[in-house]
């Protein structure tokens, strides 16, 4: 779909360069929306002060040059050179046909296909996944979508938590209880939480499993089979953990995404190998370290990356190193995406800056740290139960769906729905409200947690817009059109008819920029306006009783093409919609 602002920028600097010479053609002309014109081109004051000429000289000027005869019904220069464009009724019913006819509503496909890697969610192995891990699930799962949709090669990537000193005490636990408990799914072992809890409180209390423990890590350490067998077992009771809550997300995340941390274990020693020879990583105080320029500490000593720790074990860090190397070398990608918490963004600038020294990372290959904001409570702390614990995901979950029960059954036409379609319905509402929820705030702030909020069916929530989108469906129901055979033409009249169409062109923009900056926030924020444009369009225009049925005709094309783009909106943001509700 061609954003118009895209399509003036390019029409507003064949000007300048007609105007003022071809070095010009490059120039930003400074199009923004505008309160006078649909948008305006403020390139006129910078270019004055460069040409030393008066602002209103220059605006005329760039007029008398301006090609946008198709595009544009109105063009005008106000105040100290302002340009204001208004655009052609003729060009925009057009563009919004266009959309219609398409599949992919118009929206091109990247020119330069990336390979991307999107590695997000990453849990830890028997430990329970927190909001912190749900947000990055959530929030990496959009930007997964988005990005594919835009024609990258898109490698998502689970790279979960699965190996480390803990597992020595888990090991021996899971041997307390005997190996049968997991295989019977039984709680003390499924029950992540519980199960973490209870190897910890016997690793300092009983000083015997310590010990114990601390022969597992050896062993793990060492490849001892049967230990790695037991390592395995966990592994297992997590991922049935974390795959069904992934299924229950609709989240599209699969065993094969998983890439966890043991995954590089053999490429750790090459990895590391590879700094020493570059004279990248260097003994200090017992350690391997590296130390990237301009990371310094309090007293403006140099900060460590720690490769090798004293006792020769591995870090995180190394791990992480080990992955870009892989990613570079092995699988040739692009750019990396980290969905991970901002509280981790030290840890990925250092190791970022030594990914960049070994020459791994550099303008062929960008890689970013998406960062995720903390989940508050509504005390504006941390998440917590009332007892102080981590919330637990599932559990979050369920009462999600409990509360959309409540909040839809005050629909006044609940009971058109049998108790099938009702649980169907209430479970893709609450799944809504709490992804859009996380969606619809930039991902790098903080965000309360407010089940009374994100289930409203009025306001910025998911359930407003799923609601919307089920809306335009009954209206077809009700006049017995199928939304694929409403065709228009599209013919705009009424003001709220050109605004709705408007909005629908800005979809390819907005998922454009979404994907760029990996802020699917920006794509949440895009489908709400087009439901806002909507409900206007909708309290103004009649549509199975318009005057006409050429208006009628062109008003259910309105509806369709609004429908596609919310239900493409959605879905790309995960977040689900029924058909009916
Ligand atoms: N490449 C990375 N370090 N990814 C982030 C991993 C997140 C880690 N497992 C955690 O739960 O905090």
């Amino acid at each position: 779909m061609p954003d118009p602002q895209l399509v003036l920028a390019a029409r507003v600097q064949a000007a300048l360069a007609a105007a003022f010479g071809p070095s010009h053609a490059d120039d930003d002309p400074v199009i923004r929306p505008s309160q006078f014109a649909d948008l305006q081109a403020n390139v006129a004051l910078p270019m004055a002060k460069k040409l030393g000429r008066k602002p209103r000289d220059v605006a005329n000027e760039i007029v008398a040059n301006l090609d946008v005869a198709d595009v544009v019904s109105k063009v005008e220069v106000s105040g100290p050179g302002f340009v204001n464009l208004t655009l052609a009724d003729g060009w925009i019913a057009a563009e919004a046909q266009r959309a219609l006819e398409d599949p992919r509503l118009a929206v091109p496909e990247a020119e330069r296909p990336q390979k991307v890697v999107v590695e997000y969610s990453s849990p830890n192995v028997a430990k329970e996944m927190h909001v912190g891990h749900l947000r990055t699930t959530i929030v990496g799962d959009a930007i997964a979508r988005i990005l594919e949709f835009l024609g990258h090669d898109v490698v998502r990537d689970n790279h979960v938590g699965d190996w480390g000193t803990p597992f020595g005490m888990l090991i021996e636990h899971l041997l307390d209880l005997g190996e049968d408990a997991a295989a019977r799914g039984d709680s003390s072992v499924s029950d992540l939480t519980a199960f973490y809890q209870a190897a910890r409180q016997k690793f300092d209390a009983d000083p015997a499993f310590a010990e114990r423990s601390r022969n597992r890590v050896v062993a793990l350490q060492a490849g001892d089979p049967e230990t790695l067998r037991l390592w395995q077992v966990l592994v297992d009771v997590s991922k049935r953990y974390f795959n069904a809550v992934y299924t229950r997300l609709g989240v599209t995340l699969t065993d094969d995404d998983i890439k966890g941390e043991s995954f590089y274990n053999d490429l750790l020693a090459p990895t590391v190998a590879e700094l020493e020879d570059k004279g990248i990583a260097v003994v200090s105080d017992g350690a391997l370290c590296a130390f990237p320029p301009g990371f310094t500490g309090r007293e403006g000593e140099p900060l460590p990356v720690i490769i090798r720790k004293s006792d020769g074990g591995y870090n995180y860090s190394t791990t992480d190193l080990a992955t870009v190397r892989y990613r570079v070398d092995t699988e040739h990608v692009d750019r990396m995406i980290y969905v991970v918490g901002a509280p981790q963004a030290l840890h990925f600038q250092m190791m970022f800056a030594v990914a960049r020294m070994a020459g791994w990372l550099g303008d062929e290959v960008e890689a970013e740290h998406a960062q995720i904001g903390n989940v508050l409570g509504t005390d504006g702390k941390i998440l917590k139960t009332r007892a102080g614990g981590t919330v637990k995901l599932a559990e979050l979950l369920d009462e999600a769906v409990e509360r959309a029960g409540a909040a839809f059954d005050q629909i006044e036409h609940v009971e058109e729905f049998d108790d099938a379609a009702r649980a169907r319905i209430v479970e893709a509402v609450g799944m809504g409200a709490v992804k859009y929820a996380d969606l619809s705030v930039a991902r790098d702030s903080e965000y309360i947690f407010d089940f009374d909020r994100m289930i409203s069916f009025n306001g910025k929530t998911g359930p407003y817009l799923q609601y919307a989108a089920a809306r335009i469906r009954s209206i077809f129901r009700r006049g017995g059109v199928a939304p694929e055979d409403a065709t228009g033409p599209i013919v705009l009249g009424d003001p709220a008819e050109r605004a709705l169409a408007l909005t629908l062109l800005g979809f390819g923009a907005a998922l454009e920029q979404a994907g760029a900056t990996a802020e699917p926030h920006k794509l949440a924020t895009y489908v709400y306006s087009v439901a806002d444009a909507y409900t206007t369009f909708y309290e103004n225009c009649p549509v199975l009783k318009a005057p006409d049925d050429a208006t009628k005709a062109s008003r259910l094309a309105l509806c369709a093409a609004t429908l596609r783009t919310l239900e493409t909106g959605l879905h790309l943001l995960g977040v689900p919609t029924p058909e009916r509700m």
